[in-house]
């Protein structure tokens, strides 16, 4: 089975804890992501997906638990290790976080700078090829965060978080705010750059239409650790209370889980 080939494996999570004082999130949660996949993260408001995601990117420092990518245990990699694995994934915070004063291609120079030496005119090469590739007109290149609209604002910063060509994209929330033809275009947007860049997609999500129309498989987190990790079916099968009121209530139905 795919599930038990470490190749295939590309994050696992072993026993993450995450407290904040007497609160814990998280107790011992294990999780695989699979190379190539996209899964969604769900779970109720506050049950840690951000938390999670913070962890496995190097943002938080669990009180205990290992966090491995492509078979290195994250905390034991020297400081140039841990950059140079920064390099292979690139995440997209749930409000977009660009840099309000700098323009969209200005933005995604950001991360270029901070690993590499490139020139003028490949850096602004590069700048425009992400913006293209997220499906932004050529002009957009040249205008503010504000300037845009919030569909924009979410290209642009998908943009961003391609700047470095990573291996595994990081999303938090990303329809959230959007409108369902804006949020609809952004899912299939996600799908098209899988495809074309092979990349791997760790998708923390509220949208139950993001849900069907992009994941592979569904993670979710509840009672400090994930429930189930399966594709849809499965996932609506499990007799949690929660995963039963979102997969099987009304706007499961509405979103055409039937
Ligand atoms: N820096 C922090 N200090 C204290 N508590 C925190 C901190 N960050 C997160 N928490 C708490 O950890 C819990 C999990 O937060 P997290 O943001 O991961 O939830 P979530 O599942 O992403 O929620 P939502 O769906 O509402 O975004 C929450 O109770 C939150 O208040």
């Amino acid at each position: 089975m795919a599930d038990i080939n470490p190749e295939n494996i590309i994050i696992s999570v072993r026993g993450l804890v995450n407290a904040f004082d007497e609160h814990v999130v998280h107790e011992g949660l294990d999780l695989d992501v699979r190379r190539g996949e996209i899964l969604g993260i769900v779970g109720g408001s506050g049950s840690g997906k951000s938390v999670l995601l913070r962890s496995i990117v190097g943002l938080r420092a669990p009180q205990a638990g290992t966090v491995t990518i492509n078979g290195r245990d994250q905390s034991t990699l020297s400081g140039a290790e841990a950059e140079a694995a920064r390099r292979d994934w690139g995440v997209l915070f749930q409000d977009g976080a660009l840099f309000t004063s700098l323009t969209v291609a200005q933005n995604i120079k950001v991360p270029l700078r901070e690993h590499f030496h490139l020139s003028h005119d490949l850096m602004n090469d590069l700048a425009r090829s992400k913006v293209a590739m997220v499906g932004l007109p050529y002009e957009a290149a040249k205008l503010f965060p504000a300037d845009l609209s919030g569909g924009m604002r979410k290209r642009a910063a998908l943009a961003r978080a391609l700047a470095l060509d990573p291996k595994v994209l990081f999303l938090d929330e990303p329809t959230a705010g959007l409108d369902p033809i804006g949020a609809s275009a952004f899912d299939a947007l996600i799908l098209q750059l899988r495809e074309s860049l092979g990349l791997t997609v760790f998708l923390v999500t509220h949208d139950l239409d993001t849900l069907v129309r992009s994941c592979d498989r569904i993670a979710v987190l509840g009672d400090k650790k994930i429930l189930i990790n399966a594709p849809l079916e499965e996932v609506r099968a499990h007799d949690n209370p929660w995963v039963q009121e979102y997969f099987n209530g009304p706007r499961a139905r509405a979103a055409g889980i039937k």
